[in-house]
């Protein structure tokens, strides 16, 4: 490899906004950022699992066995206590199979507003599973708490980024730019513990 050219890393999601925020988590430490996006032809892999990290393994793991190579997955969502903790790992098809973050974030208002004053305290959650055809998988978690606001605000971001308020911050999370939400999200904090254990795994001898 020459050095101007960049390593790679595949991350095994269909989503644009999740794509996002790797490129800007990915993108400082000199990494170009690959996704399902960019391979079309490859299947959605179906989440039937209950926990998220069984969703996000099943992805990692299908893809870097398709792949032949290290594969990394997402499977995220928010949890809602006044919910008790809905929609959790089922937060993509919230509203339905068609995946609408509209639909999704309305759906939750409406939930929301059928309780009589209730706690609107929320956390997103984040699992990542770094997956080789050869190895055992690294699975590492983070998460980012939060409160459901009244009404979604602000246009960056994506999914319910515009009803997660952030108190201390005076902003949804889809009021901050890509470079302020990926210092705090559940995905960067994520991203954090998979940089503790992620060059010992790399080092491990293959199983
Ligand atoms: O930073 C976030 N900001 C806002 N919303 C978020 C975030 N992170 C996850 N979420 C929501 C979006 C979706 O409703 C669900 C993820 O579902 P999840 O299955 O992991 O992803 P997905 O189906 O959209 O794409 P893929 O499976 O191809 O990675 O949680
Ligand atoms: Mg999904």
């Amino acid at each position: 490899m020459n050095a101007t050219e960049k390593k790679k890393i595949v991350i095994a999601t269909k989503n644009p906004g999740k794509a996002r925020d790797f490129a800007v988590l990915f993108e400082p430490k000199g990494y170009e950022v690959v996704t399902l996006l960019d391979y079309p032809e490859i299947e959605d892999v179906e989440e039937t699992g209950y926990t998220f990290e069984a969703n996000a393994r099943k992805k990692a793991e299908t893809i870097a066995a398709l792949l032949g190579m290290t594969v990394l997955a997402d499977d995220s969502g928010i949890c809602i206590d006044a919910l008790d903790g809905q929609p959790g790992v089922f937060s993509a098809r919230f509203a339905g199979g068609m995946k609408s973050d509209a639909a999704n974030n309305a759906k939750v208002l409406a939930m929301l507003g059928s309780q009589e004053n209730p706690s609107r305290k929320a956390h997103f959650h984040c699992t990542l599973v770094l997956a080789h055809p050869d190895r055992e998988s690294l699975v590492v978690e983070g998460d980012i708490e939060g409160e459901i606001a009244e009404f979604p605000s602000g246009d960056n971001g994506f999914g319910y980024d515009p009803l997660f308020y952030l108190p201390h911050l005076g902003k949804t999370m889809a009021e901050l730019s890509d470079t302020e939400k990926n210092q705090i999200s559940h995905r960067a904090n994520a991203l954090k513990n998979l940089e503790k254990s992620w060059a010992a795994w790399l080092e491990k001898e293959a199983d």
